[in-house]
């Protein structure tokens, strides 16, 4: 499958690399505003190939896009320290109204999936822009607090974060909703998992846990002015179960008819994808302060999705 990128800064470059790295794309088109950017990030990627696969990596402008299967829109401004995501909606809204129709006229058939932040928002604004089906219209929404989540449980439980199946819902931000209370370990409850293994999931531990989801943007922002390798994967990881219709389920963003009392509101929660974008989503049992969490990460989304016109 040809992928195009829009965006060629640090998350699509770090997309790029993924997809490069797992062989998942036959072709890979790297469009920017900074020419020599997405030039740069073209070769410097495309001299990691010869080690792996056999993807052609190269820079372009809309038109080369054309027969893609999916373009990933990274375009747009990210956090400064301290920053939130929702600071960036302003700008990032002006930059959608810029590249949507070039990318509709260019790639007419293509899934649309969504990394700019705020990404839950960026996306509902994609949506509307480009009038696709929201199942076509795909936000990468909690696939990084998922991955986030699933890392710190399963190094408290001392078990592979792929042993653990838990999601992150509702905003990929600072009101997002860690699930605990459906999180599972193969087929065991996490809670009884955690008493069998002798690493009990005490109040304290669930606190530190959240904060170090909830937080790791900022922290790791803080640290190195950018976060780029994990939503790497993340998208990498989404290009793969629609290259290869694979149905996998997976904590996306998407317009949703109805979300927690919440209608037509773009969030998370875990859904089925494949070749054709979203096929199914599921509605998760949630404990009653979940769903209050995720009825008011829902409202908020809305109503700030609402205040930007398209
Ligand atoms: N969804 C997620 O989980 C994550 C999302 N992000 C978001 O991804 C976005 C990109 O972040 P970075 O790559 O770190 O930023 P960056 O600044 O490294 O790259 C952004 C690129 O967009 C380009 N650009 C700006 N306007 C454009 C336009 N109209 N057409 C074409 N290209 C344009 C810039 O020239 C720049 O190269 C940000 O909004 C950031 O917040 C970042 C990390 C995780
Ligand atoms: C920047 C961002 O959205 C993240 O790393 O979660």
């Amino acid at each position: 499958m040809k992928v195009g990128i829009i965006g060629a800064g640090m998350v699509g470059s770090s997309a790029a690399y993924a997809l490069a790295m797992l062989g998942i794309a036959s072709e890979i088109v790297l469009v920017d505003n900074n020419a020599d950017l997405a030039q740069a990030q073209a070769e410097d990627i495309s001299h990691a190939v010869p080690f792996v696969s056999a993807t052609v990596v190269r820079a372009g402008d809309y038109d080369d896009c054309a027969g893609a299967g999916v373009i990933i829109i990274s375009a747009g401004v990210s956090q400064k320290p301290g920053e939130t995501r929702l600071e960036l909606l302003g700008r990032n809204a002006e930059v959608f109204r810029n590249v949507i129709g070039r990318i509709l006229q260019a790639a007419p058939q293509a899934l649309l999936l969504i990394a700019s932040n705020p990404v839950d928002i960026m996306t509902d604004i994609a949506t509307r822009l480009s009038g696709l089906p929201p199942q076509r219209v795909i936000g990468s929404g909690t696939i990084l607090d998922t991955a986030r989540f699933r890392s710190l449980l399963g190094r408290h439980l001392q078990i592979s974060p792929q042993s653990v199946h838990a999601y992150v819902l509702g905003e990929h931000g600072d009101s997002e909703v860690l699930g605990w209370s459906n999180a599972m370990v193969g087929a065991v409850p996490l809670q009884s998992f955690a008493q069998q293994a002798g690493r009990p999931v005490t109040d304290e531990v669930r606190l530190k846990i959240d904060a170090g989801v909830r937080g790791a943007a900022y922290k790791i922002i803080k640290g190195k002015g950018a976060t780029y390798y994990g939503i790497g994967a993340g998208l990498a990881r989404i290009v793969k179960t629609i290259a290869r219709d694979q149905r996998d389920v997976l904590s996306v963003s998407s317009v949703t008819k109805e979300l927690a009392g919440v209608t037509d509101v773009a969030a998370s929660v875990p859904r089925v994808i494949g070749a054709e974008g979203i096929v199914m989503d599921l509605v998760p049992d949630l404990d009653e302060t979940e769903r209050i969490a995720l009825n008011a990460s829902a409202r908020m989304l809305k109503d700030l999705a609402l205040s930007v016109p398209c």
